[in-house]
């Protein structure tokens, strides 16, 4: 398997190159040059394995055997000891329409830990494989950050420097990064918001001369292993819920932010598992449900909401979406992302919208929904949501037939989000490990935005 970039204009390259080089060296977004198709006897066979085989088999189609076998495995299993559901992601009945793929068992209580505990082990072991230099540089509304951090702290010949939004991150999510103390991690915490973070995380990792001075590595979304570690899951829930029950297609509810999880749907399905629709649930700042809607690409106003890890207008990989939407066309590509840089917004051809309509149907949570859906759900099934997870349940209720089967995607733990929770009369509770995290001091370097200011501090930081 080779990997190009969306704009056409990196050399092919393997699984390893295309995991280090992160952002394509041309500033596009690095896909496989082929999706491969499992047959549908290997799917069924598929049905069977525990969650870290079906992602061995899942990564084969990718690895080309750059990673053998056995290490492949050995990385697997070791990222997923530290989860606290055998299974991994395990499924959550509501009734027979609605299942909940709880993907936040992992040591930070969301749902990137399922690609970033793997990522975190695959920097270490690429690191001494190849004894490469790994500066990680990302950008988070707050899980993501917090979640790299775990997957790398004190490992040996890793730096990571995580950005994120002051004052606009849970207050759970600021201590699970900003308590860490280890010597390789760095919190710069900037005033702005999570769009100005992933902006210039984006201007850095496309400036060629600073990315290989410091060797930036990428754990965004823009790394294609996130991409495909998280298309394990949609395998696997489709999976859990046709052992419960007969089912031919089953639809998706993801809450959606960078447009990541979803797009690693959109995967799953071109790679021949049976997905109904995929359903972009949002919140007010639903730039990608207006896309859906309308077809127009362009970010409002950002909002604060009660969602803030959603609290996000561009979404980075929506340009893998134009790809295969303007049929794997690169030129045509840069051409709609040239003209979004320019006039900030992008409009999709007419004949171009029973497409998008096919591949996705959405809905944005406004205001005291998100809240009421909590409420509701908890009363009568007794079953906490967190507020990401209940405009995916909110999504499921407006885009979902009662007769179709639905998996939402609980993409949070309720705790980290504590904030919201409290606005409804409900108990809650604190699992230890979030609770001890009140006693501890705190380490980040708050910055104006300023671009220079960031590559002062990185320049400091990195090892070179
Ligand atoms: C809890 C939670 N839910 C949903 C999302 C949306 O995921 P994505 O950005 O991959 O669309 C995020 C982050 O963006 C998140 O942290
Ligand atoms: N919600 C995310 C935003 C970054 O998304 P990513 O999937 O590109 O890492 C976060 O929690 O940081």
């Amino acid at each position: 398997m080779d990997f190009i970039s969306t704009r056409g204009k990196i050399q092919k390259c393997g699984f390893i190159d295309a995991f280090l080089m992160g952002l394509a060296d041309d500033g596009g977004l690095i896909i496989p040059e082929h999706i491969p198709v499992v047959p549908q006897d290997q799917l069924k066979a598929w049905e069977q394995l525990s969650y870290q085989e079906l992602m061995f088999e899942i990564f084969s189609y990718y690895t080309n055997g750059e990673i053998p076998d056995e290490d492949l495995k050995a990385l697997i299993h070791d990222s997923y000891a530290t989860f606290r559901s055998p299974d991994v992601t395990p499924i959550h009945t509501i009734n027979e329409s609605l299942h909940v793929l709880e993907l936040f068992h992992g040591p930070t209580f969301a749902f990137k830990d399922v690609a970033l505990q793997f990522i975190g082990n695959l920097y270490s072991y690429v690191s001494k494989k190849q004894n490469k230099i790994i500066n990680i540089l990302g950008a988070t509304s707050g899980d993501t950050g917090a979640a790299a951090i775990q997957g790398v702290r004190g490992k040996e010949g890793i730096q990571i420097c995580i950005l994120h939004p002051h004052n606009k991150v849970s207050k759970v999510q600021e201590l699970q990064m900003t308590t860490v103390h280890d010597d390789n991690v760095l919190n710069l915490s900037v005033e702005g918001n999570f769009d100005d973070c992933q902006r210039v995380i984006k201007e850095l990792f496309a400036d060629i001369e600073f990315k290989n001075k410091y060797h930036l590595r990428a754990i965004n979304s823009i790394n294609f292993v996130r991409i495909l570690a998280q298309t394990v899951y949609y395998f696997y829930a489709y999976f859990q819920v046709a052992k419960k029950q007969s089912i031919d297609a089953i639809n998706f509810s993801v809450p959606t932010g960078n447009f990541g999880n979803i797009f690693s749907g959109y995967l799953a399905k071109q790679m021949g598992l049976p997905i109904g629709k995929l359903i972009l649930a949002t919140n007010e700042n639903n730039i990608l449900e207006r896309f859906v809607k309308e077809g127009i690409y362009m970010p409002g106003d950002f909002l604060s909401t009660y969602s803030p890890s959603m609290d996000i207008q561009i979404a980075s990989n929506f340009e893998r979406y134009l790809y295969y939407l303007n049929q794997k066309d690169a030129g045509k590509v840069t051409e709609l992302m040239n003209e979004f840089q320019q006039n900030g917004k992008l409009v999709i051809a007419e004949a171009d919208m029973p497409q998008v309509r096919s591949d996705f149907d959405a809905h944005g949570v406004k205001g005291a929904e998100c809240l009421q859906i909590i409420e509701k759900y908890n009363k009568e099934s007794g079953y906490l949501l967190d507020p990401h997870t209940a405009c995916g349940v909110a999504a499921y209720e407006a885009c979902s037939d009662k007769n179709e089967v639905c998996v939402v995607f609980a993409t949070a733990h309720p705790a980290k989000f504590n904030e919201a929770l409290e606005l409804i009369p409900i108990e809650q509770q604190f699992p230890k490990e979030i609770e001890q995290l009140f006693n501890q001091p705190q380490y980040q370097t708050v910055l104006d935005y300023s671009k220079e200011e960031i590559v002062k501090q990185l320049e400091a930081f990195y090892k070179v």
